[in-house]
């Protein structure tokens, strides 16, 4: 059977931004996972530990090579589901005088722990996202990052990551828990802008990797 994007491919995007994600009351739901969430597991055909994963989307401003504004963060299998990465402060990511923005920091630890979906095969976005600043994180620091999941409970995946600097043994700055929850390719093309998908679909790459998500045994 054509995968749903195949299907999608074949007809033009007719509507934008459709109303199927409900305005939600805020969420309640804990950061850590439930008594009766299971173990995550990696997927057969994941990157092998060591490799680089790559830019789910070139435009990305978390990992995106194409995006000029972006974080350029570049994220890699570790041999569990977990994934280490490297983010390189620069003087554009300042919130006061040689020191990193606190939401900037944020980011980075969003995309970190949104690339975790590749070693499961699965698309998710994030739900919650709960940070801590523990440490001022200067300007032309490297912060080492390192993300793992802690447990999936139904569409719900339950995660963590922390940043160090000094190293990747150094002392936590910032650290994060989060929520992701899983979707379908459908939720970008139904809720995000034609000229932008339009374009991605007409890109071969972009195709490729997102079908490598669809199927999720
Ligand atoms: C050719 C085009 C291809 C394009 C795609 C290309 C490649 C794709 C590959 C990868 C890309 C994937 C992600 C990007 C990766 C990294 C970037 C960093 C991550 C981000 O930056 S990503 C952007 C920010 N993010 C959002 O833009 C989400 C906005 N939001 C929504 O779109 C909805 O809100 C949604 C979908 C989250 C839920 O909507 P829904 O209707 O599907 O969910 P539903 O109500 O059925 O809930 C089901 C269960 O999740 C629980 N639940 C629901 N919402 C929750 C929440 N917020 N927090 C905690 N738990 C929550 C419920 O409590 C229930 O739990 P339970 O089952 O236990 O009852």
């Amino acid at each position: 059977m054509a995968s749903s994007l195949a299907r999608r491919l074949g007809a033009p995007v007719t509507a934008v931004g459709s109303a199927h994600v409900s305005a939600a009351q805020p969420s309640k739901t804990p950061l850590v996972p439930p008594d009766d969430a299971v173990a995550p597991v990696r997927h057969p055909e994941a990157p092998a530990p060591g490799e680089l994963l790559g830019s789910h989307y070139a435009q990305c401003f978390g990992c995106g090579g194409e995006q000029p504004h972006g974080l350029h963060l570049e994220a890699r299998a570790g041999e569990g589901v977990n994934v280490t990465a490297e983010f390189t402060v620069r003087t554009a990511h300042q919130g006061a005088p040689g020191l990193a923005h606190g939401g900037v920091l944020a980011t980075a630890l969003d995309e970190t722990l949104g690339s975790l979906g590749w070693l499961m095969h699965v698309i998710a976005v994030t739900g919650r996202l709960e940070t801590e600043f523990v440490a001022p994180v200067p300007v032309d620091t490297v912060l080492h990052l390192d993300a793992r999941v802690t447990g999936v409970h139904g569409r719900k995946i339950y995660c963590s990551a922390t940043g160090r600097i000094g190293g990747p043994e150094g002392p936590v700055a910032v650290r994060a828990d989060a929520v992701f929850i899983e979707v379908k390719v459908e939720h970008f093309l139904d809720n995000g802008r034609n000229e932008e998908i339009q374009a991605a679909m007409s890109d071969p790459d972009q195709v490729r990797r997102a079908r490598a998500f669809e199927v999720n045994p």
